[in-house]
């Protein structure tokens, strides 16, 4: 049977750590890696049960409120070396045995740079889930507040504190739920798909059941954007029931740049412009989305967007964004961010171009001796190398050069409407993001001079 894609993502993110790691006892790092997701999971089924409470909705009728609320307030990456006291979190191998855990298990990065981004990837509390496990609030924060468990800190534990003999607010009469409620599922963070059989009972704030018509504006105005393509039957129906319509005016401005992030848009109908200060950057019209940037990357607005006709858009709220859209559609955004910030041939790009490009990127895994590229094939690729070392050799002439971690290749194929000029071969295992020659073409931007002046066989023609 295949496995589903949210599965085939977790092993991912996991074999991304062993690259990362190279833990000498791999059974150990194993079992405290997948412990450690383990207890994020629960730990984000903890505060959805807070944010189901602050709705009226008790998630675990047969604990009591002590018990499940104030082990929300206690987990989480800074609740974990509280996780001894705490059953529900319990793991079954200790933490402090294993001898490679250091970067595991360490707290979720603090440094950060000026976009916001997470400076060191640990896997799970970096890039752009920075702070998603740094959350050490009180109990009445957990009752008062509905928590994003993709928010940072400062917002999860709320921007105004109540006092802390503030008074819970009261619930009123609580829905029970099923017992098998998977609260954690919409969190998105493993990426795994919705089964329908398997439906939890979260309903995004802006949640209103769209009408037939509606239904079918919507079904045009997004069924071919790719971000909607990728969600499961269920995600898809939560998106599209959150979506609030906004009619705007030729020469309203929708977003400002620098404003905080609120809602992610979908045009309908009309065209809009995006400025990065006076320049026009860009402009797209039905079918196209747009205000994704800051919600994010938490960083305020890329750019200003103007309607440049009278538009339709739907807004999606941020909340409803990063539950949803996040951990699915944008999920290549926070494998690559990393990499593709350290390349040097790609520091020209912006946060957008580079999220743009880490959207067309695959991965690859070659063993050591498979090769990657052949002399005189044709050209479908340019790859980045994530993990690993390669050989580049030409007929009668042996290897000539060798690339490693954060090198690419393949640009002169494609850059040139060339045969493979040489031949790349993995000698360690090596893990590559590739992108495809029209994502080339097109989203490298100014990045493609840097590779024309880098051409190793520039000379020759
Ligand atoms: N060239 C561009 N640079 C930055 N943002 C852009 C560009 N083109 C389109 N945008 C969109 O403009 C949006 C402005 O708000 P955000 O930064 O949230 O997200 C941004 C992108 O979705
Ligand atoms: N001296 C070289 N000559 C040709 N290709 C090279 C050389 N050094 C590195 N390479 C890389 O090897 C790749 C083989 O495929 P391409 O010709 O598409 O792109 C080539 C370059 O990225």
């Amino acid at each position: 049977m295949p496995l589903s894609s949210g599965q085939l993502e977790e092993l991912n993110l996991f074999q991304r750590k062993v690259y990362e790691d190279e833990p000498k006892d791999l059974l150990q790092f194993a079992a405290n890696y997948f412990n450690r997701r383990l207890e994020q999971q629960r730990f984000f089924a903890r505060n959805q049960e807070s944010v189901a409470l602050s709705k009226g909705i008790v998630l675990f009728p047969s604990a009591t409120r002590n018990d499940s609320v104030v082990a929300s307030g206690r987990a989480g990456v800074a609740g974990l070396q509280s996780q001894s006291q705490d059953q529900l979190f319990k793991a079954s191998f200790s933490e402090t045995t294993d001898p490679h855990g250091t970067r595991l298990h360490d707290p979720a990065p603090t440094a950060t740079d000026e976009a916001g981004h997470a400076q060191e990837d640990t896997g799970f509390g970096s890039g752009i889930f920075k702070n998603d496990f740094r959350v050490n609030q009180s109990t009445e924060k957990n009752i008062k507040k509905p928590l994003d468990p993709m928010a940072p800190a400062e917002e999860a534990s709320g921007s105004s504190p109540q006092p802390s003999n503030t008074p819970r607010r009261s619930v009123v009469a609580p829905r029970p739920l099923p017992m098998n409620f998977n609260a954690q599922r919409r969190t998105s963070v493993s990426g795994e798909t919705m089964k329908p059989d398997n439906l939890d009972n979260w309903i995004p704030e802006n949640y209103a059941e769209k009408s037939g018509l509606q239904l079918e504006r919507l079904e045009k105005a997004i069924g071919h954007n790719f971000l909607f393509n990728k969600l499961d039957a269920e995600s898809k129906r939560l998106v599209i029931n959150s979506l609030e319509e906004k009619v705007v005016k030729n020469g309203q401005e929708i977003i400002k740049q620098g404003d905080e992030g609120d809602y992610f848009y979908v045009v309908e109908k009309g065209t809009v412009e995006f400025f990065v200060g006076s320049e026009k950057v860009n402009s797209s019209g039905p079918g196209s989305s747009f205000g994704e940037l800051a919600l994010m990357y938490n960083s305020p607005r890329a750019a200003t967007v103007v309607a440049t006709t009278d538009c339709v858009l739907w807004a999606l709220d941020r909340l409803t964004f990063r539950r949803i859209l996040l951990g699915s559609s944008f999920k290549k955004r926070v494998l690559y961010d990393e990499l593709l910030k350290s390349m040097p041939v790609l520091r020209s790009l912006t946060t957008y171009d580079r999220a743009k490009l880490a959207d067309a990127l695959d991965t690859e895994v070659y063993q050591p001796g498979q090769i990657i590229i052949r002399e005189g094939d044709i050209g479908e690729n340019f790859y980045f190398i994530e993990v690993g070392e390669a050989a580049v050799s030409k007929e009668g002439e042996g290897i000539i050069a060798h690339l490693k971690k954060g090198d690419y290749f393949g640009e002169v194929a494609l850059l040139n409407d060339l045969p493979r000029q040489a031949t790349v071969k993995a000698i360690k295992k090596t893990r590559v993001a590739t992108l495809g020659k029209s994502g080339f073409q097109r989203l490298l931007g100014p990045a493609v001079e840097v590779l024309k002046l880098n051409d190793p066989t520039r000379v020759a023609h």
